[in-house]
């Protein structure tokens, strides 16, 4: 996260942290808790790296350093990718993972609500992107999980910062003009989580961007309540 504060203990109580384990084990993405069973990430997170076996899932956590040898994880059971995902840039970046059991709820894991397709057009204003990814391009993964606020934008104008690519109704595109607040490397498949009427909500998650919190170059995130029927479909 660029331009962001340190998170307190049990703030967003659904971020997750992903791991995998190959010859050495390292952070790769964020999550979100979405149930006691699934974790909703990106796609381009589990690309040639579907086997569930080498994931690890670390709930409850607040820095990167409570993780050791001895800190619980949950295991994967099944990935699930979106049938139309490619790349990025061209949508549909979303992936569900689902835990090898259930996982009891506690003040520093909780699920975030998911919103429904009506409430796709919500203007939401009190919209948070929080992860554990680089502070600027040239980076690393910070130890406390970040947050920073940003806020959302039009399809029209995040279409007029993205010539080249298609921005179509199932991103949000989010961020400054001047810049200076956004994502970066390490926090996608994080939530971008929206408080509305007093419930958090889960609108986007962290996709892709040109840059890290350029000016006129926004964050671009996975419209959630644009999957919730496939979201319902997979995990019921
Ligand atoms: C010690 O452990 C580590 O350093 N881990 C570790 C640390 C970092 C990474 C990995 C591992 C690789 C994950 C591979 C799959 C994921 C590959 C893509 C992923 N993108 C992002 O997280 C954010 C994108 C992004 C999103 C928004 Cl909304 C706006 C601007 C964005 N950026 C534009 N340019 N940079 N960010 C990424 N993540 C990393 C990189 Cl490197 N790139």
């Amino acid at each position: 996260i660029v331009g962001g504060t340190d998170s307190a203990p049990g703030e967003w109580p659904w971020q997750v942290s992903l791991h995998v384990k190959l010859s050495r084990q390292r952070h790769l993405c964020g999550g979100s808790i979405i149930s006691s069973q699934w974790i909703l990430t990106a796609a381009h997170c589990v690309m040639s790296l579907e086997n569930p076996n080498i994931w690890r899932v670390y709930a409850g956590i607040l820095k990167q350093s409570e993780i050791n040898a001895d800190t619980p994880f949950f295991k994967v059971e099944e990935i699930i990718v979106h049938p139309q995902y490619k790349y990025a840039q061209t949508g549909y970046d979303i992936a569900l993972m689902k835990l090898d059991k259930p996982m009891n709820f506690t003040d520093l894991q909780l699920p975030i609500c998911l919103p429904s397709k009506e409430d796709a057009n919500i203007l939401y204003t009190d919209c948070w992107v929080i992860g554990w990814g680089y502070r600027k391009e040239k980076g690393r993964v910070q130890d406390i999980l970040q947050k920073a606020t940003v806020p959302l934008m039009s399809k029209e104008e995040c279409q007029a910062r993205y010539r080249k690519h298609r921005i179509g109704d199932k991103v949000v595109c989010a961020g400054y003009d001047e810049g200076g607040r956004d994502a970066c490397k390490g926090d996608s498949g994080g939530p971008l989580s929206c408080k509305h009427e007093e419930v958090w909500y889960l609108v986007g998650i962290t996709s892709w961007g040109e840059g890290c919190a350029r000016r006129r170059q926004p964050g671009v995130y996975t419209k959630v309540a644009e999957y919730s029927d496939w979201i319902l479909e997979k995990t019921t």
